[in-house]
């Protein structure tokens, strides 16, 4: 039996990717056959892109398939991919320009995603290269030092600043907590305030994250740190003034076509802005993110913010992560550019070499947390799970961390003893008839679980929870009900990822209430909402982006797939004051294990 038809058989392929290399099969006939190599490796191709990744690694098969199969050695699958006509080889192969596949740099695509990596790294080295207009940064130096008055050696608040003043493309990356919204605030205030001194006008700035949730709570976040700005003495009101108060979807921002996978804003028709700030650049994906950097315009300056241990997008990419490869964990700083910056930052350390990469001090890496919760010690943990240390991870969570509660081995915590702490919070929401309040009240609590379907999953522990709330015979739209909207409608204004409330008015009808709009809060009769879902529980998939103030994790009784440790860490930093863990031990660990690493040729086309 053929490689692909064991594949098949084992349940390891997708009935598409199959189909691809059936195509090829067929198409293969008249000219002598495609070899089996290739179709098994053009239905992986495939199958990798819904994965998450942006190709095939021809050295790890298994990374995109688990079946217990014997692949074919690198260097013969290389050969016969390299002889096939389906197959465009790197740079520029002419005579295959419309193969449906490209080989580079031991990875197998599928030519569109190969062409969204090659736009992207173009994309970002055009950003990267335009020096912006530095003006004199000696003036600067007042309004910096009152911003950042710690400014040292360690303070990478002061360090992003400065570089993105010098900068096109900057790279805020950092965990929970660590300023990155602080610090971007305060860099849109200097770049007002460099306009305004050399007589151009402020900057137009867009503000945009990959959720409507997310972009909400950057605008939060910035009005929270632009309000702590005005209270410097010192700071001119007007400047503040200029800041933005709103942040859009990407999708909203590029301006969506109905029904094409095009944006109204692109290299053509490039944004109409100067500076372009994007929060959780980590859930971005690769389409996505290549269409957003063909739309900056020329001399325009791109702020990623993100976090990247946080789990990468669901689509391909994990594009945050190659880039930040890419410009380089040091912190030290091409000579000329620690020169220049000298006057704000005094002395930085220097890299040795001028040439140390197109993305080489492009990045700054935020590393302290300032989010100290008095009731919430949650920083060893994160730290012991992103490093994926399974030894301290359990000795943080036997030994009790301030919020933190471990329920080992605990499957079910709506039994037992947890159930009525879970319960009682929304019960509360039965009895709220103010949608604000109402809204508030629904970011208390969160059941996360890694799962979607099956006994643990998000699916079935709504459908108990809402039962348990408003009983079997219920109104699928009860009052109290939470919400969760699993695609984005534009002509709704909401999108994937927002939570509602269905709340019953004075005559008995139910209306489903987002946040938003004027009034602070949006209402929908619920039979016209876009898909949704119940929101009790959630994955922590859909959570990416949002926090609540307590976070019960559910982690499944077995190992699965979908565990890994950003998965964990995603979960545990969504907690602002409490956090509740039910797992064993074993799948504990066999998360902390497993990296949920993603195929990218980015890092490598960037890196030279
Ligand atoms: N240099 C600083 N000194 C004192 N407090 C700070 C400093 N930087 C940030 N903070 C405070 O820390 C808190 C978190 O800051 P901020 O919201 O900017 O972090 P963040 O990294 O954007 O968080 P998140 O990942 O949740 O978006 C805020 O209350 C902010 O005022």
């Amino acid at each position: 039996m053929s490689l692909l038809d064991a594949l098949l058989r084992q349940g390891a392929l997708r009935p598409v990717d199959h189909a691809l290399a059936q195509s090829l099969r067929r198409l293969g006939q008249q000219d002598g056959g495609t070899d089996d190599h290739v179709l098994v490796a053009a239905a992986l191709a495939s199958s990798a892109v819904a994965q998450g990744h942006a190709g095939l690694d021809l050295a790890r098969p298994h990374l995109v398939c688990a079946a217990p199969v014997e692949w074919p050695a690198v260097g013969e699958w290389d050969a016969a991919l390299r002889a096939s006509r389906w197959v465009a080889q790197s740079p520029a192969d002419a005579a295959s320009a419309q193969a449906p596949l490209v080989l580079e740099a031991g990875m197998l695509y599928l030519r569109r995603y190969r062409e969204y990596e090659r736009r992207l790294a173009h994309g970002l080295r055009r950003i990267a290269a335009a020096a912006p207009q530095a003006g004199d940064l000696q003036a600067l130096e007042p309004l910096f030092a009152l911003l950042f008055p710690d400014t040292g050696d360690d303070d990478r608040q002061a360090r992003a600043a400065a570089l993105a003043l010098l900068r096109s493309l900057l790279l805020v990356t950092g965990g929970p907590g660590t300023g990155k919204t602080t610090t971007i605030t305060r860099v849109l205030l200097l770049l007002i305030a460099q306009a305004n001194r050399a007589g151009r006008p402020s900057p137009r700035i867009a503000l945009a994250a990959p959720t409507g949730r997310a972009a909400e709570r950057m605008a939060e976040s910035l009005r929270t740190a632009a309000g702590q700005l005005r209270a410097i003495d010192g700071v001119d009101p007007i400047l503040c003034d200029a800041l933005p108060d709103t942040a859009s979807t990407l999708h909203r921002l590029l301006g969506t076509i109905p029904d094409s996978p095009r944006f109204r804003h692109d290299a053509d028709h490039p944004l109409p802005f100067d500076v372009i700030v994007v929060d959780e650049a980590s859930m971005v994906d690769l389409p996505l993110m290549c269409k957003l950097v063909e739309a900056v315009p020329e001399g325009a300056r791109l702020i990623l913010i993100g976090d990247r241990d946080q789990l990468p997008s669901v689509e391909a990419g994990d594009v945050l992560a190659a880039i930040t490869d890419a410009a380089g964990e040091g912190d030290a700083l091409p000579a000329s550019l620690a020169q220049a910056l000298s006057p704000l930052l005094g002395v930085v350390p220097m890299l040795e070499t001028e040439n140390a990469g197109v993305l080489s001090g492009h990045r700054v890496q935020l590393r302290r947390g300032y989010r100290q919760s008095q009731s919430l010690d949650l920083g060893p943990l994160a730290d012991a799970m992103r490093a994926g240390d399974g030894d301290d991870a359990m000795r943080l969570l036997r030994s009790g961390l301030a919020g933190v509660s471990f329920h080992e081995d605990v499957t079910d915590p709506l039994s037992g003893a947890s159930r009525e702490a879970l319960l009682s919070s929304w019960r509360a929401l039965l009895d709220l008839h103010d949608p604000a309040l109402a809204l508030q009240h629904a970011r208390r609590l969160r059941l996360l679980t890694a799962l979607r379907d099956g006994a643990q999953g998000a699916n079935v522990l709504n459908q108990r929870i809402e039962e348990a709330l408003a009983g079997t015979q219920r109104d699928p739209y009860f009052h109290g009900r939470l919400l969760l909207v699993t695609e984005n409608s534009y002509r709704h204004g909401l999108f994937n990822g927002d939570i509602g409330v269905c709340q019953h008015d004075a005559t008995g009808i139910p209306v489903a209430w987002f946040a938003g709009g004027e009034a602070g809060v949006r209402g929908f009769h619920p039979a016209s909402l876009p898909a949704h879902t119940g929101a009790f529980a959630m994955t922590v998939h859909k959570a990416q982006g949002s926090e609540f103030d307590s976070v019960w994790l559910l982690l499944p009784r077995q190992d699965a797939r979908t565990l890994s440790r950003e998965l964990l860490y995603t979960a545990i930093t969504r907690a602002r004051s409490q956090l509740h863990v039910c797992a064993g031990e074993d799948a504990l660990r066999a998360a902390l294990v497993r990296h949920a690493e993603r195929v990218s040729g980015l890092a490598w086309r960037l890196r030279d």
